[in-house]
């Protein structure tokens, strides 16, 4: 952080000024750029001035810069479905190139020419990155990793679309996983956020529905009887994997089909009516389906959780216990499951294994780590001079930008009001914001995501509907506002940047109110090799270390376990294993979410 911000204070500062009661300092009205704050003059446009032209939906060019001339508030906020291609299921528009399954398939590759960055991103992924990064498996009979595409025998359609994709080799997990998933086996996968995991999980199940030849299915009026299924947590994570989905299967005859909520059903019994081989669900959506009768796992032959961990937590168990084991899924055994996501908790695990047989455990990376590849920054702010900090980081960000071409900025708040605030804040001093978060309509949200991803709205407000596994490439600058109360949720935010082996910041807020993160912050950024403040340190020193389920082994450089080792597999009550540390992490008594009492849960 720049010198001349004056909203950042040092551990010692912020006690002094808390003595003094300086906290409580006078609202500011308006944000001031840090070069304009010693004029007496009124800035050069009257803030008042910004936000009519916000409201009326007009252009903003963010200061000087007129690299981001269409920012999407104002007409965000007013009505979708004009223009933009707003609406749902609205994701194609690509060229029509072959018939399939008596309607003609939409080329899925048109979008990533328009828009002109996959070549560059894919092929620019640093596989450098990986080379020495740690792998554990264990289970019996693990099969051998591959280093190409080539040595595994996916089949010609599919290896034309990992072409189509521009992947010239497999990444660390895609290198373990496939072989793996290919044997036919449980798998319960863990690797760092951005790291490839979506077609880790999604090559081996086309492949396998291409190779089989399965049973005819049950003609039930109406029933659709999909042959894999890909559960995730939120919406928009759903239909990326659909996306991506579509483009892995595009040609093969495979049928991809999405289900969730806040979308109208009608369509999606439509698409489902259709016929479906792989369907990719929120749970919330699904049961509806499921109890309407419309879809039958009867002949599920894959089952895939992604981001399982959050999916098994306190949150979604009941709701996938009621898919996996309630419903006419054949049971572990008959069927494949595999399980993937960038943290485990050990307790998880334990649950996890319910839905598993004979499963192997695969670690690539340190396991609910951070990426080496993201620069972490950690701040004292103090509640009243968060948003004037944040302005003077975009400030300096859209100072420091010299080829016209900034990068995203993605912001972390606690709450669904925390996000609309914060969004109303920025536009109206000039910063061109949108927000996605649960009280928003579906429309909505996909609308606030898209013109975030085209770099219409470069800023992006947030609670955790953004934090897991949604891919957008130019994300630069990861912004924790608000701290989360749980490690995990930290690690799979701050993975919003620095994805398939580019580089990312992270910067995160911190005060007196995130002091249960004080530790398992400062271990985690010490084992991303990250630079970690002195006051930091010094706050980590003094909180109490075990009441929370952040707690974390020290000094472990991998430590991705698997729960079956250890000696107290089944009664015990550590969160995360600990490869040299001993310990572990505390039990989870809140875990689901970590919100504490009064504040709403900002997931679907
Ligand atoms: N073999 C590959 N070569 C090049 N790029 C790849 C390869 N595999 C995946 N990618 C790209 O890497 C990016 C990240 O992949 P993905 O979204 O699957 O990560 P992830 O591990 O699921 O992340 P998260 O934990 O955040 O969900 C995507 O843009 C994807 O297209």
């Amino acid at each position: 952080m720049s010198a001349t911000t004056r909203t950042t204070s040092s551990w010692a500062d912020s006690a002094e000024n808390a003595a003094n009661g300086s906290s409580a300092r006078p609202v500011k009205p308006a944000y001031v750029p840090p070069h304009l704050r010693n004029r007496s003059l009124a800035p050069a446009e009257p803030p008042s001035m910004v936000a009519n032209a916000n409201e009326r939906g007009l252009g903003n060019n963010w200061g000087s810069s007129s690299n981001f001339n269409k920012p999407e508030f104002g007409a965000g906020r007013q009505g979708y479905g004009s223009g933009g291609g707003g609406g749902f299921n609205n994701r194609g528009g690509g060229g029509v190139v072959r018939e399939h399954g008596g309607r003609r398939e939409v080329n899925p590759f048109e979008n990533d020419v328009d828009e002109s960055l996959s070549e560059q991103e894919n092929t620019g992924i640093n596989f450098d990155a990986y080379d020495d990064i740690p792998v554990e498996t264990s289970g019996e009979n693990v099969p051998p990793p591959v280093n190409t595409f080539a040595e595994i025998d996916l089949g010609d359609a599919l290896n034309q679309n990992i072409q189509r994709c521009k992947y010239v080799k497999p990444t660390p997990v895609q290198r373990y996983a496939i072989p793996i998933s290919l044997a036919g086996r449980d798998l319960m996968a863990c690797a760092q956020t951005g790291s490839g995991k979506t077609a880790a999980f999604c090559f081996p199940i086309i492949s396998g529905i291409l190779r089989e030849q399965y049973a005819q299915r049950p003609r039930v009026a109406r029933t659709a009887y999909p042959l894999a299924l890909i559960l995730s947590p939120t919406r928009e994570l759903s239909c990326q994997i659909h996306d991506e989905a579509k483009k892995f299967s595009y040609q093969t005859g495979v049928k991809v089909v999405v289900a969730y909520g806040g979308a109208p059903i009608t369509q999606q019994l439509r698409e489902l009516e259709r016929g479906v081989d792989i369907l990719v669900a929120t749970p919330g959506r699904l049961v509806d389906l499921l109890e309407r009768a419309r879809v039958s796992l009867q002949m599920i032959r894959y089952l895939a959780l992604d981001e399982a961990d959050r999916m098994l937590d306190m949150g979604f168990e009941p709701q996938i216990r009621k898919i996996v084991e309630q419903m006419d899924m054949p049971p572990p055994g008959m069927r494949q499951t595999l399980l993937f996501s960038a943290t485990f908790p050990k307790e998880i695990q334990r649950l996890a294994s319910d839905f598993l047989a004979s499963y192997i455990f695969l670690a690539v990376g340190r396991v609910g780590s951070s990426t080496d590849l993201i620069s972490q920054r950690v701040e004292y702010v103090l509640e009243s001079d968060k948003r004037s900090h944040l302005m003077d980081l975009l400030h300096a960000q859209r100072e420091n930008d010299v080829n016209g071409k900034q990068g995203l900025t993605l912001v972390f708040v606690e709450t669904k009001k925390g996000a609309d605030a914060l969004e109303h804040c920025l536009c109206v001093n000039g910063f061109p914001a949108t927000c996605i978060h649960g009280d928003r309509t579906q429309q909505e949200r996909e609308q606030a995501l898209r013109s975030f991803k085209t770099g219409n709205t470069p800023i992006l407000v947030a609670t955790d509907v953004a934090a897991r596994g949604l891919d957008i490439p130019r994300v630069a600058h990861v912004v924790n506002f608000d701290l989360p109360n749980d490690i995990d949720d930290y690690v799979h935010r701050i993975g919003r940047t620095g994805r398939a082996g580019k580089m990312g910041l992270a910067t995160a807020f911190f005060n007196d109110s995130n002091l249960s993160m004080a530790k398992p912050l400062a271990d985690l950024m010490q084992e991303a090799n990250q630079e970690v403040p002195a006051w930091l340190t010094r706050y980590a020193a003094r909180t109490p270390y075990g009441s929370s389920r952040n707690k974390r082994t020290g000094g472990a450089r991998f430590g991705g376990r698997d729960v079956r080792k250890e000696t107290s597999y089944n009664k015990g009550t550590d969160y995360y294993g600990g490869a040299g540390g001993g310990g572990g992490y505390g039990v989870p008594a809140s875990y689901g979410g970590g919100y504490g009492q009064g504040v709403t849960s900002a997931w679907d």
